[in-house]
Order: C-alpha cells, then sequence, then structure tokens
C-alpha cells in the first residue's frame, strides 16, 4: 500500500545507468534524506524510484504516483541536461496541467551562486491534478542544491495546490511570524544558522544541513568544503531579546527553526552511533568482594586445587575398601575443619574412622560409607561415643566411593572463566573458591554516571505542597534506581533551571566526575529547550542525533565532548517519564555495558503474543510497554509429552502517553511496534525486548 495523504513525496531517479544496475545510485537516497530530515514521508519504503531515461517509462511512474497513490511531491533527479538522451522536462511537461515557473526559478537562481553550469539544466516544475513534481539535476550535489531553496516553500506549496486551505492559512501565518513568509521571503537575515556553527563536526549528513539552510539562503553550500569556512556572522551576537533566558546559544523565540534541524534517525542507527561512541573502559585492579557486575579483563585460573585435600561427600566412615562389609572399631575421628595433626593419622586395614561431610580423609582411607549404611555395634561404658561399628554393606565401599579427590571440582592451573566473563554471583562465587580473592582481580572499570534534571519547573518530589506549574522530579527517581540495579554507580547532581550558562556550568561540573552524564528535558522544540545548543555552542559538543524516529523518545539527543582530554558521553533524554524510562532502557544501558565490557548489550528480543488488541501508531514506531508472563501451557495434546509448551503473552500496561508514569509499573517488556494505521489483533505475535525478568501466571 502507498502512504498517501499530506506531506508524502516520491523520489524518482531518472538512469539508463542506475536502471541498468551499472552504476549506483547516490542523489535519490541523497534527496530521500535531506526531504525526511523536514519531514517528508517517502513513499517506496524510503526508497528512491528508478526508472531509464524513457519518455514512457517515466511518465508511466509518475501518473501512477500522481494519479493513483496520490503522492503529495514528486521529485525527479537526471535526465535534465542537453545530452541526447535527457528527456525527463519533456516526460513531464507532457504531464503537468500548470507550470510553477517560480520554483524553477528559485532553483536556477540558487544554483547559479554556485556554478554558471546550472544554466546548463534544464528544469521544469509544476502541477499535476493536486500534485507538485520538480525535477532536478541528476549529480548530487546539484540536485541537493537545486532542491535546498524550495525546502521551506515546498510544504506550502502542496497545501495550496491540494486546496487545503485551512492548513495552507496556518503555515502561511507561521512563516510570516517567524520572518519568512512570501513578503520578507528575500530577506536572508533571519537565520539559525549558527545552529551549524561548529563546521569542524565531522557528521556532515546532508539533511541535517539542509534543514538548516531553509532559513539561511545566504550561506554557501554544504558541498562546498565547509570544513574550512568559518561563517561567524552577524546573527551570531544577536543582542535581541531572547525568550526570557539569559543566554546568547539560542535565537529569539520568533525566529526559532520551526523545523527541526535534525535529521530524523531510525533507532537501529541511532543505537549503532551509540555503540560506535561508548568504547570499552580500561582495566582495574578491584577486590573480589566488590567485583559484582564487572567483566574480567583477563583469563582467570585456579590458583589452587578445589579441594585442596580428600573430602569426604557424606557423613559416616572412612574405610579401606578392601575390608568389605562386617564390624570394625572406630579408631579416629575427623570432623570438618579438625586440627591437621588429627587428620592425618593414618588409617590401618581394619580400622574405620568416623568423619563428616567435608572433612580430609586420613591417609590410608579409601572411600567413605553413609552412615544410614551402618549399624552402631558397642558404645562407651558411658554410652556416649561409638566403639565399634558394623558395616552393612548396603551402600557402595568401592574404592573412591563419597571419596571428592584433590582438583577433582577444579584442578590448579585451570581457565575457570575467560576474560570477558560478567561476574554474577555464581561467578564470584567460583573465584572465591578457587583462591582469586587472595589478590586484586584485573576487570575492566565500570563507567561512571552522573544524572541531571533540567526545568524550571522540577521540584523534590518530597516538597510538600506544589504551586501550580510545577513538577514532581520522577526521572531521577527512574535514571538513579534502574542504574543502581544495573549496577552502575550514579551520583545525581541538583536540579538545573532552563538556562544556558547554568546548564553549561553543570554539565562542565558534571563532566569532572563522570564518564557519562544523563540529563532529562529541554531536547524538543520549545523555547526553554536549551539543551542541543548549550552542548553544541556553549560546550562545543558533537550532536551525533537530535531525533530519531520512535515513540516515546522522539527528541532523544546524544553527544560527545572531549572534557579534560577525556571523550565524555552526554544522552540528553526528553523529559516526558516514559521516553526517560524508555530511551534509557535502549540506548543508555547498552552504552553503559559495552563500556563496561559486558558481552551482550542489548536486551534479549522474543516473540510474545498480544493479550489483547493494541492500536498502532499512525507516525512512529512504537515501543509499547508490557507485562509479559509466562502463560499457562496450552493443554498438551500428547499425554505422554512432559514438556511444557511456553506461551509468552503481552498484556499493556495502558494508555502510553509520555507523561504517564503508571506505564512503566510492571513493565518487563517493549513490544516492537511498527508504525502504522491498523490495530494489531489479540493474540497477534510481535517482538518484544525484555527489559525485565519473565514472572510465570498469577495463581
Ligand atoms: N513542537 C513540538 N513539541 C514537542 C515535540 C515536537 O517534536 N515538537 N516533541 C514532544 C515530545 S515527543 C517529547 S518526548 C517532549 C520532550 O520534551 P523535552 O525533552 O523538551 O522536555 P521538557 O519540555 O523539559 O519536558 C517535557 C515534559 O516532561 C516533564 N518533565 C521534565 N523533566 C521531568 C522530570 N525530571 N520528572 C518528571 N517530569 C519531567 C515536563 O514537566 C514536561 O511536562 O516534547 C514534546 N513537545
Ligand atoms: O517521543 Mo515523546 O517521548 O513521544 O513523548
Ligand atoms: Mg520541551
Amino acid at each position: 500500500m502507498p502512504q498517501t495523504g499530506r506531506r508524502t513525496c516520491a523520489v524518482v531517479t531518472v538512469s539508463d545507468r542506475v536502471s541498468a544496475k551499472a552504476v549506483e545510485d547516490h542523489s535519490g537516497p541523497a534527496l530521500v534524506r535531506m526531504l525526511e530530515a523536514v519531514d517528508w514521508r517517502i513513499v517506496n519504503s524510503g526508497q528512491p524510484f528508478v526508472v531509464p531515461d524513457e519518455i514512457p517509462a517515466i511518465q508511466t511512474l509518475v501518473k501512477r504516483l500522481v494519479d493513483e497513490d496520490n503522492v503529495s511531491l514528486v521529485v525527479t533527479t537526471g535526465g535534465t541536461g542537453f545530452a541526447p538522451r535527457d528527456v525527463t522536462p519533456e516526460a513531464i511537461s507532457g504531464l503537468l496541467d500548470k507550470l510553477a515557473p517560480g520554483l524553477t526559478i528559485t532553483m536556477v537562481t540558487a544554483s547559479l551562486e554556485k556554478t554558471a553550469m546550472a544554466g546548463l539544466s534544464r528544469p521544469v516544475c509544476g502541477i499535476r491534478r493536486r500534485s507538485v513534481i520538480i525535477t532536478l539535476p541528476g549529480s548530487t550535489k546539484g540536485c541537493i542544491e537545486n532542491l535546498e531553496p524550495l525546502l521551506l516553500i515546498l510544504p506550502h506549496a502542496i497545501e495550496l495546490a491540494r486546496g487545503d486551505m485551512d492548513a495552507a492559512e496556518n503555515t502561511h501565518q507561521a512563516m510570516s511570524r517567524a520572518g519568512m513568509g512570501p513578503d520578507d521571503a528575500q530577506q536572508p537575515a533571519q537565520t539559525n544558522h549558527h545552529h551549524q556553527h561548529h563546521h569542524h563536526h565531522h557528521h556532515h549528513q546532508p539533511a541535517r544541513h539542509s534543514g538548516v539552510h531553509i532559513v539561511s539562503h545566504s550561506e554557501p553550500d554544504v558541498s562546498q568544503g565547509h570544513h574550512h569556512h568559518h561563517h561567524h556572522h552577524h546573527t551570531h551576537r544577536m543582542s535581541a531579546p531572547t525568550g526570557g533566558n539569559d543566554d546568547n546559544v539560542t535565537l529569539p523565540v520568533a525566529m526559532r527553526a520551526r523545523t527541526s534541524p535534525f535529521p530524523m534517525v531510525s533507532y537501529d542507527d541511532a543505537l549503532a552511533t551509540v555503540l560506535q561512541h561508548a568504547m570499552t573502559r580500561d582495566r582495574v585492579a578491584m577486590n573480589l568482594a566488590d567485583c559484582l557486575g564487572y567483566v574480567l579483563a583477563d583469563d582467570a585460573r585456579a590458583a589452587e586445587d578445589v579441594p585442596s585435600f580428600r573430602a569426604s561427600i557424606v557423613d559416616g566412615y572412612a574405610v579401606v575398601d578392601t575390608d568389605g562389609p562386617g564390624t570394625y572399631p572406630v579408631a579416629s575421628t575427623t570432623t570438618a575443619g579438625s586440627a591437621h595433626s588429627l587428620t592425618s593419622t593414618p588409617l590401618k586395614p581394619g580400622q574405620i574412622a568416623r568423619i563428616t561431610t567435608g572433612a580430609p580423609l586420613p591417609p590410608g582411607a579409601t572411600a567413605v560409607v553413609m552412615v544410614e549404611d551402618t549399624v552402631l555395634i558397642e558404645s562407651s561404658h558411658d554410652g556416649l561415643t561409638e566403639v565399634s561399628v558394623q558395616i552393612t554393606g548396603s551402600g557402595s565401599i568401592a574404592a573412591g566411593a563419597n571419596v571428592r579427590e584433590i582438583g577433582s571440582d577444579v584442578s590448579k592451573g585451570t581457565t575457570v572463566l575467560p576474560r570477558g566473563a560478567r561476574l554474577s554471583p555464581g561467578e564470584l562465587a567460583l573465584l572465591a573458591s578457587v583462591g582469586a580473592a587472595t589478590a586484586p582481580v584485573a576487570v575492566i572499570a565500570k563507567p561512571s554516571v552522573v544524572v541531571v534534571s533540567t526545568g524550571n519547573e522540577i521540584r523534590d518530589p518530597a516538597e510538600k505542597e506544589l504551586v501550580v506549574g510545577h513538577t514532581r522530579d520522577s526521572n531521577k527517581y527512574f535514571l538513579m534506581n534502574a542504574l543502581k540495579e544495573e549496577g552502575f554507580h550514579a551520583e545525581a547532581v541538583e536540579t538545573v533551571k532552563d538556562s544556558a550558562p547554568q546548564l553549561a556550568d553543570t554539565i562542565r561540573a558534571a563532566l569532572n566526575d563522570a564518564d557519562v552524564l544523563i540529563t532529562t528535558g529541554g531536547v524538543s522544540m520549545g523555547e526553554m529547550d536549551l539543551l542541543k545548543p548549550v552542548l553544541e555552542r556553549a560546550l562545543g559538543a558533537t550532536v551525533h542525533f537530535g531525533r530519531v524516529n520512535m515513540k516515546p523518545g522522539k527528541p532523544t539527543t546524544f553527544a560527545t565532548l572531549m572534557h579534560n582530554g577525556v571523550k565524555k558521553l552526554v544522552f540528553a533524554l526528553p523529559g516526558n517519564p516514559a521516553s526517560v524510562a524508555v530511551t534509557f532502557q535502549l540506548f543508555v544501558l547498552p552504552a553503559l555495558r559495552k563500556m563496561a565490557g559486558h558481552p551482550t548489550v542489548l536486551p534479549p528480543k522474543l516473540n510474545v503474543e498480544l493479550a489483547e488488541p493494541i492500536r498502532l501508531d499512525p507516525q512512529r514506531p512504537e515501543f509499547h510497554r508490557a507485562h509479559v508472563t509466562i502463560a499457562a501451557a496450552a493443554a498438551s495434546s500428547s499425554a505422554s509429552s512432559t514438556l511444557t509448551t511456553n506461551r509468552l503473552v503481552a498484556t499493556s500496561t495502558g494508555s502510553q502517553r509520555s507523561s504517564r508514569v503508571l506505564s512503566l509499573c510492571a513493565a518487563n517488556a517493549l513490544l516492537c511496534l511498527p508504525a502504522g494505521s491498523g490495530t494489531l489483533a489479540a493474540g497477534a505475535t510481535v517482538d518484544a525486548m525484555l527489559v525485565r525478568g519473565l514472572e510465570g501466571a498469577l495463581v
């Protein structure tokens, strides 16, 4: 099913060679990224269509896209030049109901500023039915340069073309408010280009730049090597009053960007970026007692044999196996831990020695008989001790019976755990048992974490009474406790106000003591959302992504910066409590685990059955908080089967609104739901990421 409706766009690559798979398509994907960055939905699952330089092929495809799929914008790349095979403008002209020479002139004018070659392009723009069609040149650089100046006006153009007058009016007003209305569209002064001031940032996604360039006609193009260009424009030091913020990192509110300049990246891409920057930490020597949750930096070998002496496995009598059943005098007694002198008396044939579980066998003993397999024959006069005992023969008295030989559990020198093993209680017990606690153990250091809540409205949860507009800080509770539960050391610092200098100071101070900083709040589009500009401009951080196509957690921001010569990671999570929980689990935890050297960093993914129908989010893939239980097995068809058939059943935690903290309760899984218009039926199978342990069904 093609996506239809407002702001849907088809990208069409017109090229014989791409079509013949002789060369790879670069311009089509570049256009897709650019358009997606400014919130166009690209049909065909984000893939450009590819057609050869043939009028019928081009026309058939574009007609279908417009007439049947009702796509609001069609952008072609290629075939606009002077070569004999270049026929895109001819193909498109034949389809247009109305020409849009204004779009063509805008494109060519902008392009001519870059290169006189722009004069050799023959673009055509226009309207067919209710769709806008634009033809761009085939070179990646050329098509980006041509589309860029149109990005701002295209949404309005399609609203007008569709006759959506309400939307058109709103857009028009919004553009005017921002100083970008048709009346002042020629004035480049109102820019937000210093969003992009850090040209040394290495992630030059063309899309992101284009997002900024929308309102920045004065700046040179992305593709013109701006590694070397530093444009300290007048607007950077703009003295106009801001939206109440005593800082110089943002524009006055009326001039803010009305579209996020950050491209929307997929969850997978965002996670890959995070993991790429999360480096495994150095080794440290730690006392074994403090090693819970750490990962071994070296193979662990047994420093000694376990047991280090021949030990009894049962309570009973050490015997010489060749003696066989019969009545024997009890010659000595050894209990676990008794003095060596007592246990070192050799046992002679014809004698037995009383012994307890874990006690060393006397020399000469070859087996131990359980007390249950013996009968008391004679006791001392006072009746307190055993004098002779009969070995009945009801239990084994073969050589080695009930004896743990030296090194039979673990022999000295064996590798008991490989480097990279994570130290849970079982592993710690093992290391303790083989003598590893006698000296510090080399483990991978865990990253240290600082948690900061931001927001003028955020109050300590213990505050008696809130005034209107204040909100109790639940994010800090979530993060601090989740970190603790996962075994990471974290400090929380005082909540920071929405003030750029205060944010910058707090972040700097926090990074003195931490490898990883987690902030919550202030990453979306409001005038008090200052984290991104503070990170980029006040702190010189590189923001690797600022928007993720996920629900919740859309404005999740991830940055790195060098601080005191050390690379630090900053997770600026959205303020909404559910967004914090989900993005913590999906981005922060994997990063922390990777830094700490964990063998696996991602939550396990399982198939689960829905207990009830769940409506999909039409816009974004959703990570739906759910409670997954191991359901009672369906009645087994074969009576002889003793296997349990596991069924994992997921129940939604209810309304998934990002502010709703209740949606976190009892959630042990995140259902991975695709964006879509439908409802998943009860019983449908979906992927779920397990973020906490499973439980059985309630009884
Ligand atoms: N015009 C747009 N507005 C919003 C967008 C958008 O794309 N365009 N995105 C929305 C989404 S999605 C989210 S998520 C939020 C993210 O907001 P911020 O990260 O900017 O966070 P704040 O504005 O500071 O706070 C949002 C919300 O969360 C409450 N909050 C903040 N900190 C805490 C805390 N420590 N404990 C409990 N609750 C907290 C805060 O009071 C707000 O209610 O933006 C949407 N807006
Ligand atoms: O992405 Mo926001 O986290 O939906 O509420
Ligand atoms: Mg906000």
